[in-house]
C-alpha cells in the first residue's frame, strides 16, 4: 500500500498559543512537518490542498454529545452512544477501556438523580481513579415540586419547562457540586452551563483556586429561552432541554464573555436530538417532552460568529475553546487539539470570510428542526481532515459509517491532576499543637429513665 500523504499549502496555522503562515505535511495520519514552502518528495501520490487566505486549525472536539441515546421514552435521532455505568464498572472502564470521565446527574428525579451522599461517594471515587467528574447541575427535587405546581395551575406547554427549571435551580446545584468536589479535592467539569448565576458560581470558584471547569454549549451561546413562549407548540418544544436555554436574552453574550476570558473553558453541544413526533410525547404535559436539541454540526460556526466575528475572542482563543482545552482536560493533548509535528492530522481548513445560513433544510443531521435556523454565520469549514484523510471538501463528503476511531484516554491528565496533587500536598489540615486539657470533665450523662 502506498503511503497516505497530504500537503496543506499556503494557509495560516492557528494553535491556541500562536498563529504562523506555514504549510503542513502529513503522512499516515500524523503531522510530519509544519513550516514555510514545504516541498515533500516524491511529488507523486501526494494530495495537495490549497489553503491560501484560509486558517488551518485543529479539528474540533465536542465535549458533550448524546448519540443513539435512549431517553425519556424514546431514542435520539442521531446515533452512537457510550453510557455511564455503576461504581463497580468504573474501575474497569478506566483501566481497561480508556474512559477518564464520568457524568453524574443532580437532576432527573426518580431516573438518574443522585443524593448528596451518593455524589460525595462518586466524586471521591472519580478522584481516586484519576478521572474528571462531569456534573449535570440542577436541583431535581425543586424541579419536581415546581413542575407539580405549574401543572396544577394548568400550565402544560413548554414554557412550563422553563419556569420549573428556574435559574435558582441550576445555581443552587452548581454551588453544591462545587462544594462537594472541593471537599474531596476532585476536579469538577460542569456540563451545559446555561445561566448567568451558574456561570458566576464557576467563575468565583476558579477565582478561589478551585479546580473547576465550565462548559457552555453552542445552543446556550447562539439562542435563548424566549423560544419557550413561541405560540407554535412544536417550535417551543424543539428548544426543550435541561437546564433550559436562559429566558434572559442577554445571557448568550454574557456566557461568551466568560468563555473569552477563560472563566469558562470549553464549548460542547449536548447534542441530543428528537424530532417533532418524539417531542410530541409531551404534547399535554411539558415534563414528558424529551429533553435535548441539536448542535454538533454547527458548533464551530456559532462560536466563530458569536465569539470571534463579534470581537470577543481572537482566532487562538477560538482554537482553545473548540479543541485545545478539551484535549488538555481529557488527556488527549498534544495528539489532539494541536497542529504540530507528531500530532494526529485532525485538521480543518477554515474560511473566516465566507458565510453560510444555518437551516434544517440544508443541515446533515437526522433531525427535522435546527435551533439556529436562519442564523447567518461567518466562518465556514472548507475541508475537514480526519487522521490524514480528507473526509469533507467543498461540500462533498467522503466518509463511511464506522470510519471513526475510539480514542482511549488515560487517567490522571497532567493538566488537571498536577494541580490537584499540589493542592492536596499543600492544603492538608494540620492539627494545632497544644498542651492536653487538664481541667474538669463533666460526668457522662446517665441514660434517661
Ligand atoms: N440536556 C438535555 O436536555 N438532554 C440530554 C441529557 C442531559 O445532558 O441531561
Ligand atoms: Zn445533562
Ligand atoms: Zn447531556
Amino acid at each position: 500500500m502506498p503511503k497516505q500523504r497530504l500537503l496543506i499549502k499556503g494557509g495560516r496555522v492557528v494553535n491556541d498559543d500562536q498563529s504562523v503562515e506555514a504549510d503542513v505535511y502529513v503522512e499516515e495520519g500524523v503531522v510530519q512537518e509544519v513550516g514555510p514552502n514545504l516541498n515533500p518528495k516524491p511529488p507523486s501520490g501526494l494530495t495537495v490542498l490549497d489553503a491560501t487566505n484560509k486558517l488551518v486549525i485543529p479539528g474540533g472536539i465536542d465535549t458533550h454529545t448524546h448519540l443513539q441515546f435512549p431517553f425519556m421514552g424514546t431514542t435520539t435521532k442521531d446515533d452512537f452512544y457510550t453510557g455511564t455505568k455503576v461504581k463497580e464498572e468504573m474501575k474497569s472502564l478506566v483501566q481497561d477501556k480508556g474512559v477518564n470521565s464520568f457524568k453524574m446527574f443532580m437532576a432527573y428525579k426518580d431516573l438518574y438523580m443522585l443524593s448528596d451522599e451518593e455524589l460525595y461517594a462518586a466524586l471521591s471515587y472519580c478522584k481516586e481513579l484519576g478521572t474528571i467528574a462531569q456534573v449535570h447541575a440542577e436541583n431535581g427535587e425543586l424541579i419536581s415540586q415546581n413542575a407539580k405546581k405549574l401543572l396544577a395551575m394548568g400550565i402544560t406547554g413548554p414554557e412550563g419547562h422553563a419556569l420549573s427549571h428556574s435559574e435558582d435551580v441550576e445555581a443552587e446545584a452548581t454551588h453544591r457540586a462545587i462544594a462537594i468536589a472541593n471537599t474531596v479535592n476532585c476536579p469538577l467539569f460542569v456540563v451545559h452551563v446555561m445561566s448567568k448565576s451558574s456561570a458566576r458560581m464557576i467563575t468565583n470558584a476558579r477565582n478561589e483556586g478551585k479546580v473547576v471547569y465550565g462548559e457552555p454549549i453552542a445552543a446556550g451561546l447562539g439562542t435563548d429561552g424566549t423560544n419557550y413562549w413561541n405560540e407554535d407548540w412544536a417550535h417551543a418544544a424543539a428548544h426543550v432541554m435541561s437546564p433550559p436555554l436562559s429566558s434572559d436574552p442577554s445571557t448568550p453574550d454574557f456566557l461568551m464573555n466568560l468563555l473569552a476570558n477563560d472563566d469558562l473553558s470549553v464549548v460542547g453541544t449536548d447534542n441530543c436530538t428528537f424530532d417533532t413526533c418524539q417531542k410530541a410525547l409531551g404534547k399535554d404535559d411539558f415534563t414528558k417532552i424529551p429533553n435535548g436539541l441539536n448542535g454538533v454540526e454547527d458548533r464551530m460556526s456559532v462560536v466563530w460568529e458569536k465569539g470571534v466575528y463579534s470581537g470577543k475572542m481572537d482566532e487562538n482563543r477560538f482554537v482553545a475553546v473548540t479543541s485545545t482545552n478539551a484535549a488538555k482536560i481529557f488527556n488527549l493533548y498534544p495528539k489532539k487539539g494541536r497542529i504540530a509535528v507528531g500530532s494526529d492530522a485532525d485538521i480543518v481548513i477554515w474560511d473566516p470570510e465566507a458565510t453560510r445560513t444555518i437551516s434544517a433544510k440544508t443541515h446533515h443531521q437526522a433531525n427535522n428542526f435546527n435551533v439556529f435556523e436562519g442564523m447567518v454565520c461567518h466562518g465556514v469549514p472548507v475541508a475537514t481532515i480526519s487522521r490524514g484523510k480528507v473526509v469533507y471538501h467543498d461540500g462533498v463528503f467522503n466518509v463511511t459509517a464506522g470510519q471513526g476511531k475510539y480514542v482511549s484516554r488515560p487517567p490522571f491528565p497532567p493538566y488537571v491532576y498536577e494541580r490537584v496533587k499540589q493542592r492536596e500536598e499543600v492544603c492538608q489540615p494540620i492539627p494545632v499543637k497544644r498542651e492536653p486539657y487538664a481541667g474538669v470533665v463533666s460526668a457522662t450523662p446517665s441514660a434517661p429513665r
